[in-house]
């Protein structure tokens, strides 16, 4: 069965554009885990433009099912993941001015800075993914950080048409084979929607999708509970 995580990074965007108090995360979150959600992700930024620390003690408080702290290699940040102790924390780049997650970590240049922040979420007994671009030298390279698992960057592949996008599902099942053999978990996630799941999904190894922006946007018409059940309908079809 391949787990589904739910991001819930943008129903909280939508409150944050009036700073107030709804939609909450929150409740997402629950409507997210009696829809079927195996995982809920937040992504505490450093610039706070949608979860906020307050959702992260709430969440860490309510949710029932596993959680998955995104983060970056913040010691700041760090240091409030190893408060709350999520099951999982995710590291991911972040810059200030990106709209989104632009690439995956650089396991292979920004070793030291990422190798400190394992540390403390290990020593903290938190398990650790590292969010990668689909690189089978960035695999490696997360596999010597002594990550327990990797979320490869399916951005490319959402973007990708026609022969691109062969290609690029042809990197993420190489470097899905690279993880699986290293003996790490292997999860995948951005830009996934509900028309471009089923060929990830069907990768060997895959043991997690991490989804949001396309579930979020589903749910502003259809509600939370039924947007997660559809999608996990679709994932249910791989077994
Ligand atoms: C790493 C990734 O793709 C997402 O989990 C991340 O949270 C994207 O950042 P925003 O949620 O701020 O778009
Ligand atoms: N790590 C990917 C994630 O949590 C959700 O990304 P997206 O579906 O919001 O692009």
């Amino acid at each position: 069965m391949i787990h589904l995580g739910i991001n819930v990074d943008h129903i909280a965007t939508v409150r944050q554009a009036r700073r107030t108090y709804e939609p909450d995360p929150v409740i997402a979150a629950a409507l997210a885990e009696q829809g079927g959600a195996d995982a809920i992700t937040f992504h505490l930024r450093e610039d706070r433009r949608h979860i906020q620390e307050r959702d992260v003690e709430m969440l860490m408080r309510t949710v029932t099912v596993k959680t998955n702290f995104e983060l970056a290699c913040a010691p700041e940040v760090v240091a409030i993941a190893c408060q709350w102790k999520p099951d999982c924390g995710l590291l991911v780049p972040e810059s200030r001015e990106e709209v989104t997650t632009e690439g995956g970590l650089n396991c292979t240049g920004d070793t030291s800075r990422i190798g400190e922040a394992i540390t403390r979420l290990k020593d903290a007994g938190i398990s650790v993914s590292l969010f990668i671009d689909p690189d089978v030298a960035q695999v490696e390279a997360a596999a010597a950080l002594g990550a327990d698992s990797v979320e490869l960057h399916t951005g490319p592949y959402a973007l990708a048409k026609g022969a691109k996008l062969d290609e690029e599902l042809g990197r993420l099942a190489k470097a899905g084979d690279v993880a699986a053999s290293a003996g790490m978990q292997l999860h995948a996630g951005h830009g996934l929607n509900y028309q471009n799941v089923r060929p990830v999904a069907a990768l060997k190894n895959i043991h997690e999708l991490n989804i949001g922006h396309s579930i979020v946007s589903r749910a502003v018409m259809v509600g939370m509970r039924d947007a997660v059940a559809e999608m996990r309908r679709i994932l249910d079809l791989f077994v």
